[in-house]
This record gives structure tokens, sequence and C-alpha cells, in this order.
């Protein structure tokens, strides 16, 4: 599933309609449908359903879902934000088939106080007033319209994207709905992962509107969310007649004296993601520790690092920001340029400065910052990073060459080539230390198992996000997941894919 920028979904849908011939009239009866088809089974009889309609294509697809509520014998009132006489278009179109089927138009500016006695008692409030085509701050009365719905206590849905919030998610301090249900329109905008925009949406539907794949590869669309299924088709299938040497041999530098667990969690955490053989580095006095707690790995005094044979590397979790170990990380970031190596936590700390080694690499390296090592890689602030996650990865990736991991509510993984994955697994449980220990260790594994590098990194950030919302959807809560929890979550999610892979 694509996701989309206001441009680009505006370039897919003029394409629809002037290369493909579906004229716009029939997208919006389409959007209106779908939505309406969505709603439908959650209303109950007698439900009073409330239609608040602005004056351009969002409100267009108002008017079809006001229109099949009204056909319905819904309780429905229709409230209109603008001016009749000033709707164009395919919005006109369909807000005189309304008319014509027998609906009632009511202005909002004509009885301010009845419409809201009616937002009020309404059970849903249908907000269909503005959608991707707003430019700045919605004007005056339609902050007024905003506020009104949102001092309301029905259940809003809102029609494409909660009316004010920017598609492209750029930050805004004016008032926007706070939907309880999204209905976006066949695939979704990049607000929807954005902050503050995001927490307007409530909870997401996509509801496709028959726009055919062709729009997409003539806009060029290069943003995806990852799909279970995308999962479950790209895992890795083992061979059985394979041995341990034919799923990766992996070297880890992780771990010091006041950071043992990094190197425990991201050494478990890809023993449990398949991976053949580990050798772990770590300082030779947290050695006889991790040795106890992880007899299934070999240990290699830090001192003696080497690649020797090794298939991949993972470089970073609890290493400590000692200067010595500076030398270690850009030496083996040099060393291993035909393998996979990936590089988290104080890994990215210590290579801050030796950026330009990145490209020269013939295998591209793998880089899962959070947004403060993000900003710390970037000379920006948090904030930079969060007011463009897109954007920022995108240039940081394609600059160095990398495969960028951006962690967050929605992780993002660039490829060095500017296609993006989104992922859409994981919860708030995972705001935890050592959560990245633990997604080091799954993408240093499935590097090694994928074909494809792209499929191994968002492969392995779904299934890091999936054991969270495995945990969380048994006997934890948000609060209490450990690292070490999240481990043990990695077998009956792999185990769940796996089911779903033969099933097919
Ligand atoms: N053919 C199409 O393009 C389709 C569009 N669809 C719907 O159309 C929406 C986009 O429609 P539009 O581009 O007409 O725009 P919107 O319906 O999002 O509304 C913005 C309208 O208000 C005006 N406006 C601009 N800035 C404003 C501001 N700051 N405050 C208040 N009004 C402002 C715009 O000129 C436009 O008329 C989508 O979100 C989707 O719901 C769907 O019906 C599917 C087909
Ligand atoms: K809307």
């Amino acid at each position: 599933m694509h996701v989309v920028s206001r441009e680009e979904m505006r370039n897919i849908d003029q394409y629809t309609i002037t290369h493909i011939g579906l004229g716009g009239p029939v997208l919006m009866e389409n959007a209106g449908r779908a939505v309406y088809a969505a709603l439908e089974p959650e209303c109950k009889a007698g439900d009073r359903i409330c239609v608040v309609i602005g004056k351009g294509n969002n409100g267009g697809d108002g008017f079809v879902i006001a229109r099949m509520l009204f056909d319905s014998g819904a309780k429905v009132s229709t409230w209109l934000a603008a001016d009749p006489q000033k709707i164009s278009g395919e919005a006109a179109n369909h807000m005189r088939a309304y008319c014509a089927c027998g609906g009632t138009l009511l202005r909002i500016s004509d009885e301010p106080e009845t419409f809201q006695q009616q937002l009020d008692r309404a059970d849903w409030i249908i907000d269909a007033l503005l959608g991707t085509g707003i430019h700045g701050a919605p004007y005056p009365a339609d902050q007024q319209v905003i506020r009104w719905i949102n001092a309301s206590k029905g259940t809003v849905i809102s029609v494409d994207l909660p009316s004010g919030v920017p598609a492209n998610g750029e930050a805004f301090d004016h008032p926007a709905v706070l939907a309880d249900q999204t209905m976006t329109l066949e695939c979704p905008k990049l607000a929807q992962f954005m902050q503050p925009a995001a927490r307007h949406f409530g909870t997401v539907r996509v509801l496709p509107i028959g726009i055919p794949n062709k729009a997409y590869q003539q806009v060029g669309v290069q943003r995806e969310l990852r799909m279970r299924s995308d999962v479950v088709r790209t895992l890795p299938v083992r061979d059985p007649f394979s041995h341990k040497g034919n799923h990766g041999k992996g070297l880890l530098i992780a771990g010091s004296k006041n950071m043992p667990g990094a190197a425990f969690f991201s050494a478990k955490a890809a023993l449990r993601s398949g991976i053949g053989l580990l050798k772990v580095s770590v300082p030779e006095v947290i050695q006889p520790i991790l040795a106890a707690q992880l007899p299934e790995t070999m240990y290699l005094p830090r001192v003696q690092v080497a690649l020797d044979g090794a298939s991949g590397v993972g470089i970073g979790p609890g290493l400590g920001r000692d200067a010595r170990e500076e030398e270690l990380v850009c030496r083996l970031v040099e060393e291993s340029d035909t393998i996979p190596c990936v590089i988290d936590a104080d890994g990215l700390f210590h290579l801050r400065n030796h950026l330009d080694l990145l490209p020269k690499r013939h295998k591209p390296a793998v880089l899962s910052p959070h947004p403060g090592e993000m900003a710390l890689l970037t000379h920006s602030s948090v904030q930079d990073v969060e007011r463009d996650r897109f954007g920022i990865s995108k240039a940081f990736a394609e600059k160095y060459q990398v495969y960028l991991v951006l962690k967050g509510k929605a992780t993002l993984v660039t490829a060095p080539d500017g296609r993006q994955i989104v992922n859409p697994t994981g919860n708030a449980a995972m705001a935890k230390g050592g959560s990245g220990d633990v997604l080091t260790g799954i993408l240093l594994a499935f590097l090694l198992q994928h074909e494809q590098m792209m499929d191994a990194v968002s492969n392995a950030v779904y299934v890091h996000g999936a054991a969270a919302e495995e945990l969380a959807a048994r006997e934890h809560s948000l609060l209490d997941v450990l690292a070490s929890d999240l481990i043990e979550a990695i077998p009956p999610v792999l185990h769940q894919l796996y089911d779903e892979k033969t099933c097919r």
C-alpha cells in the first residue's frame, strides 16, 4: 500500500481522471460509497448522524455520504460550511444529486445555534469539511466549525483527513478536528505518520476508491506501508538440508562494563531470529556473566576483534562512548565493506564524524538511529528530525548510501535509492531501554538470511514491533514489557507468520 504526499495524491487523481478516463464524479462516488459502506454496519437504527460539508471535493465526498444515508432512511442532517453558489465542479454535481433525491441542505452560517444543538445530539459526526486541498490554517469560520466538532460528544468520523490537518504532516498550531476514526481514501497520507498531525487521526481505515496501479506507476510513488502479506511473502524459507553455516556467521561488537545487558539483548534476539552462528565481542570483565546467561554464543575478547570469517557484523549496542572504541568502529565499518553491517546506539555516536566511510562500502551499511541519534548524525535537533522524518531520511540514505532505520511510532526504513517503507507494528511498550538492542540483533540475523536487504530490514522492524503487540495483547500492559520479554515474543510472532506462509 502506497503512502503519498498531497501533491502525489493530486497527480494520481488527475492521471486517473484524464488519462485513464475514470472521471472525478466516479472517484467521488466511489469515495462516498466506500465511507458509507464502512459506516453503515456500525450505526444502529435511529442513530442521529450529522454530516458537515466544506466547499471543496472533500465536501463532495460528504454529499455522496449524505445522499446514501438519506436514501437508507437514516436520521441525517446535512450542514454546509460554505455558500452553495461557490461549490463547483464534481462537488456541485453531487450537491445537486443529493438535493434532487430529496435531501435538505442547511447552512451553518444561517443557523449556528441549531447546528451546535444538532452536533451535541448527534451520535455520529461525519467530518467532510476539509481534506487534502487545504493551504495554511483553515479560514476563521472553518476553525469555529472545527472547534464545535471537537466539543461534541458523538463519534467523529473524518473523511480522508481530520479537517485542518495538513496532508504532508507539516507542524501546525491551528485548530484541527480530533477524529475518533479517519476513513482515509485510497492510500495513507504522510500526515498519518508525523507529529503533531498523527494524534488527530484516531483509528485509521484505508478505503480503496478504485484508482488503478497504472496511476501510481506513472506518478512514481516510492513510499509504501509494510503489509503483513509483504512480510509473509518475503520471509526466508529454510532449506531442509541446510546447516548452521548457511544461516549466517554473525559478529556482534556490543556491551561494556556498565552495559553488559545490551550485548545480551542483541545476541539473544539474533539467535531467536534464526542466525546460524554468533560470536559476541565484549570486554573480558563481562564475558563470564554473559557466558552464563547465553551459552549459545561464542565469545571474543574485545581486544582481539577481527572479522575472521564473519558474514555479517552488528556494532554498537552498549558499546560505551570511550574514545578508544571510535577507532574500532571505523576500522570495522571499513573492513566489513562486502558483508552486511548494522550500526546502532554508541556505534552511531563513534561514527558521527566519519560518515564519509559509508558511501565507500560495497555493501550498504544499515544504520538504526532513534530521533536523538539522527539529530546527532545530521547536526540538527530532534524537532528538526520529527518535522521532516521522510525528507531527512531520504536525503541521508541517498547521500551516505545506507539503509536507514529511523525509529519512532511509525519506524521509517529508507533504502540508498530513496525508496521508503513505513512500519505499521509496535506500541508504546517499546519505549524502554533495551528495545533498540533487540532490534539490532533481529536486523543482523535477518540480513544474513534474506535475499533482499530492504526485505530483511523491513521484516526485522515489523517483527520487532509485532513482538511488542503480541505481549500487550496477552498478559502484559504497555508499562511492564522488558527487552527480554520482547525477545521471548519473537518466537510466537515468527510462528504465526510462518504458519500464514505455509497456509498460502
Ligand atoms: N478527484 C479528486 O481529486 C478526488 C478528491 N477527493 C476528495 O477531495 C479532497 C481534496 O479536495 P480539494 O482539493 O477540493 O480540497 P478540500 O476539499 O480538501 O478543501 C479545500 C477547499 O477549501 C479551499 N481552501 C484552501 N485553503 C483553505 C483554508 N486554509 N481554509 C479553508 N479552505 C481552504 C480549497 O480551495 C478547496 O476548495 C480529498 O481530501 C478527498 O476527500 C475524493 O473525492 C476522490 C477524488
Ligand atoms: K475531512
